[in-house]
């Protein structure tokens, strides 16, 4: 190995290691890794947990956090009672991050250097030097369940009937799809693809050992459009209000142009809810000086969403811990749970027959380069083995219709499945 310092703050590292050596070492030795690429940009970090295993979700605290990757679970302990319950995630520690810059060499960013860091390195190089077998071609089948349609149908007529009776306005359900692989996947060429495949969109892959939470080894895969709340290097805060879904390709295969997308009244009034339910948090910290952005059409791999965007200038409105108090306020937004908030959670809890797990849950970076991204964890799935679970969602309103949202889910599925064939 040979590594030279490339600047003040990195190390330019030499050798052939890739970032899926990095990441099969993080996998084989049980250190949790955090993979992704921000919306808009063409640098890849990969961050790896080297301290103690993460044993259970902690509140997070975006403003004293040291660098690192969070991870949280749709549902909380509790189910919310208290107000911090649902920003907690599982925290990775940034003991080793690597960048993969956009001319394709990776840097080492400083961090302590420990017996771990040194173990974990000797490691990585050891992998580089060992032959691989990567040229499997990521093939897959989806397996067929004649029961799925029928019975998320069944829970969108009930959840409409609900509607109908006036217990709640708003729910989003979910169902699963299951994928086998012909081989075990390199996590890494599938993320790669992803990038590739969807340039706007928030793309991680997130390995946890075994004993993370309780629950057996996972890795989560996704490619998401869902800002859920971002503090930028000057102190923006942002977040956006996404729903209604459509095709972004005519019938005839032929991409749509964004300003000829056509919204029913459904799906004007299903974002309006979520647009509500993130200006009713900005009411409640009394927060006035917002802005706000849209609706506008906006693109997501082979959908159209319709999206507002709001912004605030936490320095100007000197409210730094802006960020933390949103992320406990808003998730799970109306966006992926529904409104009111504990009747439509309660729903989906006796309602879906699945564990949503981290789907619909937050991923993102913290306090990386000032900044800290958080996005919501849709358009993702679930990898053991070779099999591959891919979750997607819908949400309803009492005009619902339960055939369409179940094509909707179709569509939503479609994203990975298509990011994925490279
Ligand atoms: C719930 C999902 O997506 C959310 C629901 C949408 C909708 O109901 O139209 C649109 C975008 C997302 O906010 C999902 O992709 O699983």
């Amino acid at each position: 190995m040979t590594a030279s310092s490339a600047g003040s703050n990195t190390t330019t590292v030499h050798l052939d290691v890739t970032l899926t050596h990095l990441w099969q070492t993080a996998r084989k030795n049980d250190h949790p890794a955090a993979l992704w690429r921000l919306p808009n940009q063409s640098e890849k970090q990969l961050i790896v947990h080297l301290g103690e295993p993460l044993a259970e979700q902690q509140p997070i605290d975006l403003d004293e956090r040291p660098p690192g990757f969070a991870i949280g679970l749709f549902d909380a302990p509790g189910h919310g009672t208290a107000s911090d319950d649902f920003a907690r995630a599982f925290y990775l520690h940034a003991d080793r991050h690597i960048v993969l810059d956009a001319d394709g060499q990776l840097l080492y960013r400083p961090t302590p250097e420990t017996t771990a860091t040194r173990a974990f390195d000797q490691a990585t190089y050891l992998a580089a030097n060992q032959p691989t077998n990567l040229s499997d071609p990521v093939s897959f089948t989806e397996q067929p369940d004649p029961e799925a349609q029928a019975a998320f149908e069944a829970n969108v007529a009930e959840a409409v009937e609900a509607m109908k009776a006036g217990r709640f306005w708003k729910v989003v359900l979910s169902r699963t799809k299951t994928l086998t692989f012909g081989n075990v996947p390199d996590v890494v060429t599938l993320f790669d693809r992803l990038c590739a495949a969807y340039p706007t969109a928030f793309v991680s892959a997130v390995s946890l050992p075994e004993g993370t939470g309780g629950r057996p080894a996972q890795v989560w895969l996704s490619a998401t459009p869902e800002r859920l709340a971002s503090v930028d290097a000057n102190g923006i805060f942002r977040t956006v209000a996404l729903a209604g879904t459509q095709s972004a390709y005519t019938p005839e295969g032929v991409m749509k142009r964004t300003a000829d997308a056509l919204w029913s009244q459904k799906e004007i009034e299903e974002q309006a809810l979520v647009s509500r339910y993130i200006i009713g948090c900005f009411k409640k910290i009394r927060l006035r000086e917002y802005m706000e952005e849209g609706p506008k059409t906006a693109q997501a791999g082979n959908l159209m969403h319709l999206c507002s965007q709001y912004s605030v200038d936490t320095r100007a409105v000197n409210f730094p811990q802006l960020g933390t108090v949103m992320l406990r306020l808003l998730h799970p937004t109306s966006a992926v749970c529904g409104m009111p908030r504990p009747e439509a959670l309660d729903f989906i809890l006796t309602h879906e027959q699945h564990d949503r797990g981290f789907y619909a849950g937050f991923v993102g970076p913290v306090n990386i380069d000032g900044a800290s991204q958080l996005f919501v964890h849709i358009r993702c799935l679930l990898l053991a083995g070779k099999t591959a679970t891919l979750y997607a969602g819908a949400g309803l309103t009492e005009d619902s219709d339960p055939q369409k949202e179940w094509l909707e889910t179709e569509m939503k599925c479609q994203t990975l499945l298509r990011g994925m064939q490279g």
